[in-house]
């Protein structure tokens, strides 16, 4: 490191050092010493680096980590609505044109998941092949206007059988988790004076691309989130950010069990954020950092696991046999918090995302959570670190498009975090 000497000598023998003179006459009193310049220096470093340690203290760094649509960008909408003001109607006005985009990808897909399944599907309504060769053709063209003909084609063809029992293979292709909240809205998003809510914000999905940083202050804490694109060309980028991070939040996907990736079809979307997720634990970089890991989309999981339709146990072999070490009554309002707490009011429990799960349904949920839990514990096995600082991971079961849910989690662990700041920045003595 520069010291002060050295930066206030330039050349050691230097005898003398003098403040700039304006008025172009040297005086005895401004004329000081290299000493005496290099303890001033010295004073001044001192003191900014104290002021420096305070600021350190008091700001926290949060990586959001994860494979392609684990949910970062969603964490980031929620600090903007619990910490930040939420939306204005005109930031609000903006996500209209996204959730149109939204609406075409996902009847698109669907149109040509129709008869690219294995095996097809077919319209229950044969006379809506029209509509079909609509969205083939002119839905699909570079240049769209979202026009009244195009909004009825889609509410007709998403009412279609044949159309619902595709959305319901959706794990056999690539659509989006939002289709059908979208999908079923139509009737008020097509309306003239559409304006998002929270809750269709929060629903939308654009893949993000670099790093984008977000500031937000808590009981007088800053933090600093940093939100990356998580797909397979995106992940270069996230080296950057890894210096003064004050802990990683890794983003999982749970509900990604039996789907593939998006870029690399031959991929297990959940079997990817295993392997991401050692990677990262193990890269050198992140040795002094700890991981907070949301196991995220609980909701889509609980909707899986209580339609029978799929099963870890047919991508997770091991599953069969796994039997969780925990006591805990699956049913307990504890352990389920995003269920309980869209329990505790009733208006709430209607518009929850969540389904209402029998017990056999609720102890294969909470066996389900358990091995995707443990399956990341079992990655995060402390090294030894040459420091006193122990590294840890802290898993939580989120719902990121559940403000209240985040809002729970963001709670819970931002005392957390400080901690580990803490302990961290003591480690690394500044
Ligand atoms: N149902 C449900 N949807 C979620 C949840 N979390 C995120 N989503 C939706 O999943 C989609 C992808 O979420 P994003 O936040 O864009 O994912 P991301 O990790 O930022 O993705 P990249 O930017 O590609 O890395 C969005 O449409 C979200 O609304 C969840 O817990 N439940
Ligand atoms: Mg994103």
């Amino acid at each position: 490191m520069m010291t002060a000497k050295k930066m206030a000598n330039g050349s050691a023998k230097d005898t003398k050092w003098s403040e700039p003179n304006h008025d172009d006459t040297t005086s005895e009193s401004n004329l000081v010493t290299a000493e005496e310049r290099s303890q001033q220096i010295d004073l001044y470093l001192k003191k900014e680096g104290h002021l420096y340690k305070q600021y350190m203290k008091k700001t926290m760094r949060l990586l959001l980590v994860g494979a392609g649509e684990s949910g970062k960008s969603t964490i980031v909408k929620q600090m903007k609505i619990l910490h930040k003001g939420g939306y204005t109607d005109e930031e609000r006005r903006t996500f209209i044109h996204v959730i149109h985009s939204n609406i075409r990808e996902s009847i698109v897909t669907l149109i040509y998941a129709l008869s690219n399944l294995k095996p097809p599907e077919s319209l229950a309504d044969p006379s809506l092949h029209e509509c079909v060769e609509y969205i083939r053709t002119k839905a699909t063209a570079t240049h769209f206007e979202f026009t009244d003909e195009f909004f009825d084609i889609v509410q007709r063809l998403w009412e279609d059988e044949g159309v619902q029992k595709c959305f319901l293979r959706a794990n056999e292709f690539q659509l989006i988790d939002s289709a059908q909240y979208f999908l079923d809205k139509i009737d008020d998003i097509r309306e003239p004076n559409f304006l998002p809510n929270d809750q269709d914000i929060v629903r939308t999905r654009q893949k993000t691309t670099g790093v984008l940083e977000t500031h937000f202050i808590v009981k007088n804490i800053n933090f600093h989130m940093l939100d990356v694109g998580g797909q397979r060309d995106e992940r270069k980028k996230w080296l950057q950010c890894f210096s003064d991070v004050t802990a990683l939040i890794f983003v999982v996907a749970c509900s990604g069990f039996d789907t593939v990736l998006r870029e690399d079809s031959s991929q297990n979307r959940l079997q990817e954020s295993l392997d991401l997720y050692d990677s990262l634990w193990n890269n050198r970089f992140l040795q002094d950092t700890s991981v907070i890991i949301f196991l995220n989309k609980q909701d889509i999981l609980a909707i899986k696991v209580a339609s029978g339709r799929t099963s870890l146990e047919t991508y997770f072999p091991d599953y069969k046999d796994y039997i969780p070490s925990e006591t805990v009554d699956p049913v307990d309002p504890g352990f389920f918090c995003c269920v309980s707490e869209a329990r505790k009011d009733k208006q709430r429990r209607k518009e929850s995302a969540f389904p209402a799960l029998d017990i056999a349904e609720s102890r294969e949920l909470f066996k389900a959570k358990c091995f995707i839990r443990d399956r990341f514990q079992a990655k995060s096995a402390s090294k030894s670190s040459q420091s006193s600082f122990v590294r840890r991971c802290y898993p939580h079961y989120t719902c990121a498009i559940d403000t209240e849910n985040v809002r729970h989690v963001f709670n819970s662990t931002k005392d957390m975090i400080q901690r580990m700041h803490l302990d961290k920045i003591g480690v690394l003595r500044y």
